[in-house]
């Protein structure tokens, strides 16, 4: 791989530049293969697609906007139409110009086709005018079309879809294919104009006299196979070089933003992604010049042929003239229709080749959609029970999930029963399965195997989104969203509008609302640094948020996962006296490896490689001295001041994932 990078240019070590430190991501992924396949069609094979792509992006556009795609449509065949009889009209004032007589009268007699000729080519720039302001208002509707039935379907989506294989790679290239509908959609109706445009002039040409369309298809022929192949060049380089763009797109993420900007520091990556960077670049570069260097060869050989190939249908009308096959009228027709050919067809063949590459990327997101159609999670329907009353039971029955590609159940044949009122605990080491059991009972995976039901009844029984607005989730992985703090927490419940006093005592139960008072807008500081007067906020701080967040909607079964992992000791102890404050109510997961602040559970669940190994309460569990015994007084002799400070080594853990 060529290295166009000068080292000199950064301080870092050499030793980030070695030439063989490739990364692996450089190499071409296998699901490339299925875009080389594409890449390597044939141009006869783009032609055969472009009346689907050209019928898809008329049915986007009808979808978007009815009216303007009618008017483009009527405005397009008028413009043709008025082509059509331009020439003709040329043709008739040439005759009367070419007859014999004084030249007054000669004009008189071509005054009519002149008259038609002003009409027509009037006619023809107001079609244009009408049809560029029709597309101007239909950009943005297609845009809107086709982008927000993109984002439909990434924010419904189960959580699965989010594992399976190239998935995110998968929406990477709808999201480009959604951008480039707007392309397609302009370049289709440029297209279906151009080709009005040349039908037109064929049809002229055949009226004035028929072998000048053999002599029209000679003249122009050459030059559009030219620059159909050339676009068809530059689509193969295109979708030959999507691992290249992703990962030159991906540095420019690492370099350019926040959020790695320390690490890139603190580890000194500067020379190593630069390098990296130039390293990309160097094949990006040498592939856009051999791209170059063909689609000239092939654009000046056509236009070559071309060329000749016009001086010969030349030659011929000058012999047919000699000879008095044609007239003089009909020669000189001729010779503007092949120019006026010859510009539509331009025309036509620069929008098929934007058609066909637009419509690529526009096939990507068609399949996308299909695709992910088969994660949607079933729409609610009329047997779909609407839960009315509080959740009183959830029952596990011998669920399990296995996340593909993995040999072994993340969850294997676990069955509880929470009732409620009831705090329980799910406990164990990392990757024993915790997170993934609780999503299930959040109802955001669906188990591969068993059965959760919640009052009674199967999940799937009851009405999905219903079901769903009594369970609320404080996840491990929380996100900071980019909005205001009151915002941050007010989305905790969207079903309602949230007022300030009650973001307030959610805030104040999970330690939050002194933060936020001190912040300098309040509940109004918005919380995103790469907006002006946007505030960060430090782990536990956001960790308070987003505890806030769940505890808005005060829901019948709340989901903690680690809510207090960066929390300092005080704001731990209030937020778990508030969550014990809904023991005896409702309904309390809590998943936490800090078990002192599960001793109050009702119930306590010890999970190991997904397998439920012991239930029962603090102290059942102790007694037993099982698993639960053995991690909580380890962890309880980090606290025991008696013990000396070099205290025997801890027992190994057993690794769990
Ligand atoms: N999206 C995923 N795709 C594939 N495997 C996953 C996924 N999420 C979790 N796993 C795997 O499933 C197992 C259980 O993970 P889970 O997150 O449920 O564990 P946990 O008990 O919550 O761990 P921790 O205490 O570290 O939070 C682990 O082996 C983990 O690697």
């Amino acid at each position: 791989m060529p290295t166009t990078g000068d080292p000199g240019r950064t301080s870092e070590p050499v030793e980030a530049t070695r030439p063989d430190s490739v990364l692996p991501e450089l190499r071409e992924m296998w699901w490339e293969t299925g875009m080389r396949a594409r890449a390597q069609a044939g141009v006869f094979a783009v032609f055969s697609e472009l009346p689907r792509l050209v019928w898809a992006a008329l049915v986007v556009s009808w979808r978007a906007d009815r009216l303007r795609t009618s008017i483009v449509g009527a405005t397009t065949v008028v413009a043709g139409l008025m082509s059509a009889f331009g020439l003709l009209a040329v043709q008739r004032v040439l005759v009367e110009f070419f007859a014999g007589g004084p030249t007054a009268e000669k004009v008189v007699a071509a005054l009519p086709a002149l008259v038609v000729l002003a009409a027509v080519t009037a006619l023809r720039a107001g079609m244009a005018a009408g049809m560029g302001y029709a597309q101007n208002g239909l950009t943005p509707k297609v845009d809107r079309e086709v982008e927000r039935g993109l984002f439909e379907v990434t924010t419904a989506v189960r959580l699965e879809a989010f594992d399976a294989d190239a998935f995110a790679d998968d929406m990477e290239r709808a999201s480009r294919g959604a951008d480039s509908t707007t392309g397609l959609v302009q370049a289709s109706m440029n297209l279906l104009a151009g080709l009005a445009g040349v039908l037109a002039v064929a049809v002229a040409v055949v009226v004035v006299h028929p072998l000048l369309l053999l002599a029209l298809l000679v003249a122009t022929v050459p030059n559009g196979w030219a620059s159909l192949r050339a676009g068809h060049l530059r689509y193969q380089t295109y979708a030959a070089g999507s691992v290249r763009r992703r990962r030159l797109w991906l540095l420019h993420r690492l370099m350019a933003e926040r959020d790695s900007a320390p690490e890139l520091r603190s580890y000194g990556l500067r020379g190593f992604l630069l390098d990296q960077y130039d390293r990309v670049m160097g094949v990006e570069t040498s592939i856009q010049l051999a791209l170059a260097r063909r689609v000239t060869t092939t654009t000046t050989v056509g236009a070559m042929i071309g060329g000749i190939a016009t001086a010969v249908v030349y030659v011929l009308l000058g012999s047919l003239l000699v000879d008095g096959q044609i007239p003089l009228a009909a020669a000189a027709t001729c010779v503007i229709a092949v120019q006026s050919a010859q510009r539509s067809l331009a025309v036509v063949t620069f929008q098929i080749d934007r058609v066909y590459t637009e419509g690529q990327h526009f096939r990507d997101y068609t399949g996308f959609m299909t695709r992910a159609a088969d994660y949607l999670p079933p729409a609610a329907s009329n047997t779909h029970a609407v839960l009315q009353e509080r959740l009183r039971e959830v029952t596990v029955d011998a669920v399990s999930l296995r996340y593909p590609d993995r040999d072994r159940a993340a969850v294997d044949q676990v069955s509880l029963t929470i009732e409620a009122g009831q705090t329980v605990a799910f406990v164990g080491e990392n990757g024993s399965g915790k997170s993934t059991l609780a999503t299930m009972i959040a109802t955001l995976r669906i188990p591969t195997a068993g059965t959760i039901s919640y009052n009674g009844r199967a999940a799937e029984d009851w009405d999905p989104a219903a079901l769903r607005s009594r369970i609320a989730v404080v996840t491990q992985e929380y996100h900071k969203w980019p909005f205001t703090a009151a915002t941050n927490i007010a989305i905790g419940d969207t079903t309602t509008v949230a007022e300030q006093d009650r973001i307030e005592q959610a805030a104040s139960r999970a330690v939050a609302h002194d933060m936020i008072a001190e912040l300098p807008h309040g509940y109004e500081t918005l919380l995103d640094r790469t907006f002006a007067g946007g505030q960060d906020l430090s782990g536990g701080q956001w960790q308070r948020i987003t505890a806030a967040r769940g505890f808005l909607r005060d829901a019948d079964l709340l989901i903690m996962d680690e809510p207090s992992s960066a929390l300092d000791p005080r704001a731990e102890d209030a937020l778990f006296q508030a969550i014990r404050d809904r023991q005896g109510r409702a309904i309390t997961i809590l998943i936490t490896h800090r078990l002192a602040n599960v001793r109050h559970a009702d119930r306590i669940y010890v999970l190991h490689h997904g397998r439920l190994v012991e239930a029962g309460t603090h102290e059942q569990l102790m007694s037993a001295d099982g698993r639960y015994a053995e991690l909580f007084t380890l962890q309880a002799s980090g606290y025991d001041t008696s013990a000396p400070a070099t205290a025997t080594p801890l027992p190994r853990q057993t690794a769990s994932a």
